[in-house]
């Protein structure tokens, strides 16, 4: 099904001087907050362009906030019943039918013959030419009616990123209208997550089972995913991606959301363990978990179950609340969603906090894995939560971040693009110059021995950033380093000797997990690429690392006190935070949005 909606949107974020592309993926807020107020908590719809309207393309990531939210915008986009010449009441019942908007095609059908019975009128589906939902098929008259439709119809996949209420309560109360649904809709999530919905909320305690597990009705089914992907799914740059719903998959890994007692020291939501990491450094091709598919209740992985990798970088950090031993991590997850179409990727976080104050810092492997995406070109919008302004001490972000955090946080993503932009700029030299001295006959060979020799696990690089952090930008802001110029014809057997080593030592980090590898070899490795930069023009720092990419800030915590939202703050004192890393020469480049419930974002 064509979608007129798309054209509309441009993407105008993409870096460089290419000529814009259309909108791939489109997100709609149903919920931005964090609380306290219930009525605007965290819930998206994610859904790509190419696959249109058609049943089950939508993806919903988190659903604090969902069926009423759906209903508020429908009813704001809607004419025939925002604008009163409705033809539905309140409760949905037909009347005024003469008064419709011209966007909602009448009953076409002739007027009845005398002494036939007039027919009742059949609505005919309408399409919205504004709003989150244009395109969309409507079928009813009311909004509430077709924000049912929509999850019933659109809506196949809830993707979970952790199980807090305020992240699923939408859904777990919206169950009870699945009776209606030709198929069971799809909880995906990490094995922590769906463990602990289907043990603490469709218990028949707190919420009936209407689960197709242990003797439920089967609404609802688990796609319990692995961490960090499937490797056995998908090929190239697809691999590890799940497919989700129609025209996207997802891919996910574990991060902290603040702590909780550690495990058996009392009744507590599990986390991981501090000092612990579940996945080892090339994630990207190692998932740890080799079947998560039958899992049940009492056995299997629970949330809290230990990994077995250890993270060089937390015995370098200083911060008391990593070194309390009677904590344990609250999981959460970041999912890349990526759009099957056009390979384009988004990248959504569950609630989150710091590497700098957790008790398990997991987010620079994220970190990692965005990094490649963005110098590729693939991935220019993230949505993270900000939870709290600056003035929220770190003792009680309570597994947030605060401005100042996730500034730091997006310096060392910037770090990360820096240097894969370097190397990709310097393998791409390389392989110019390799063609033009061998007449493009040794180019071939060269090209496939470095797509070959590719991986995309970033561990080392990600272990030296995290040596460099601390919880506030100026603490952790280093001295950029100064590009130098190239000069001007480098020889060719130099850029071949350092990427050989490049190569040689970024297959030694992928060989060995983030317990293994040594700093050294982990700091030889970005030598080599930085010094191999200093061979390539100097255009390829000019840009900063995350032009083009816009940073969609959610879950901002409402403090329902008069005046301006909180929102405003939060995105001023981003933008200062920026501004101020600017002047000391380390741009960043990216643009914060304030997310709105209500409001659609194109990538
Ligand atoms: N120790 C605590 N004291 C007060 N409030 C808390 C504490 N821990 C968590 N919370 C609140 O409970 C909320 C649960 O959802 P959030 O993680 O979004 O944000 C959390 C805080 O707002």
């Amino acid at each position: 099904m064509s979608d007129p909606s798309i054209k509309s949107h441009i993407d105008n974020n993409v870096s460089g001087s290419a000529p814009p592309k259309p909108a791939a993926i489109q997100v709609i807020c149903l919920g931005s907050g964090g609380g306290p107020s219930e009525d605007n908590v965290s819930g998206f719809l994610v859904r790509s362009a190419a696959s249109g309207w058609i049943r089950g393309s939508m993806l919903a990531m988190d659903a604090g906030s969902h069926m009423a939210a759906i209903t508020r915008i429908l009813e704001q986009h809607l004419p025939a019943i925002s604008r009163g010449d409705t033809r539905a009441d309140s409760d949905g019942n037909l009347f005024h039918q003469q008064a419709l908007s011209p966007q909602r095609p009448l009953d076409s059908s002739p007027p009845s013959s005398p002494g036939i019975r007039p027919s009742i009128p059949t609505l005919e589906p309408v399409v919205l030419d504004s709003g989150p939902f244009a395109g969309v098929p409507l079928p009813h008259a009311s909004a509430r009616a077709n924000a049912a439709h929509i999850v019933r119809s659109h809506v196949a996949t809830y993707l979970i990123s952790h199980p807090h209420l305020d992240h699923l309560s939408g859904f777990a109360i919206n169950t009870a209208a699945f009776h209606a649904t030709s198929r069971p809709k799809t909880l995906a999530a990490l094995p922590f997550t769906v463990e602990a919905i289907k043990r603490h909320i469709f218990n028949d305690v707190i919420w009936p089972n209407l689960t197709d597990e242990d003797g439920g009705v089967g609404f609802v089914t688990f796609q319990r995913l692995k961490e960090g992907g499937d490797v056995m799914v998908g090929e190239g740059e697809g691999r590890g991606y799940i497919e989700v719903c129609e025209g996207l998959g997802a891919k996910g890994f574990k991060i902290s959301h603040g702590k909780c007692m550690r495990p058996g020291t009392a009744e507590s939501h599990r986390g991981s363990i501090g000092n612990l990491s579940d996945v080892p450094a090339n994630y990207s091709t190692t998932p740890r978990h080799t079947d998560g598919r039958h899992h049940s209740l009492g056995h299997g992985h629970l949330p809290g179950t230990p990994g077995s990798f250890q993270s060089p970088s937390v015995a370098q950090t200083s911060h008391p609340f990593q070194q309390d031993p009677g904590f344990a991590a609250v999981d959460s997850t970041a999912y890349f969603i990526r759009d099957t179409a056009t390979s384009r990727e988004l990248l959504m976080f569950g609630d989150v906090e710091p590497d700098s104050i957790s008790v398990a810092p997991r987010l620079a492997r994220v970190w990692a894995e965005a990094a490649h995406k963005i110098a590729a070109g693939i991935l220019n919008g993230i949505f993270i939560e900000c939870s709290y302004p600056d003035s929220q001490a770190d003792a009680i972000l309570f597994g947030h971040l605060a401005p100042r955090h996730l500034v730091a946080e997006l310096q060392v993503l910037a770090d990360m693009v820096r240097e894969e932009k370097v190397i990709r700029a310097s393998e791409k030299a390389m392989r110019k110059r390799k063609r033009a001295a061998n007449g493009g006959l040794a180019a071939i060979s060269q090209d496939d021995f470095i797509d070959k020799k590719r991986s995309r696990s970033l561990a080392g690089r990600s272990a030296i950033n995290q040596f460099r952090r601390s919880s506030v930008p100026d603490d952790m802001i280093q001295n950029s380093p100064t590009p130098q110029q190239p000069p001007s014809s480098a020889p060719m057997q130099d850029i071949d000797q350092m990427h050989q080593e490049y190569l040689k030592n970024r297959n030694l980090n992928i060989a060995t997990n983030f317990g293994g590898a040594s700093r050294d070899s982990s700091i030889s490795s970005i030598n080599a690429g930085v010094d191999a930069a200093h061979l390539l023009p100097s255009s390829v720092y000019s840009d900063p690392p995350l032009k083009g990419v816009r940073v969609l800030v959610m879950h901002v915590k409402d403090t329902m006190k008069d005046g301006p939202h909180v929102g405003e703050l939060i995105l001023q004192q981003l933008n200062e935070h920026a501004a101020g890393m600017a002047q000391r020469g380390m741009r960043l480049g990216c643009e914060f949005v304030i997310t709105e419930s209500g409001k659609d974002y194109w990538f």
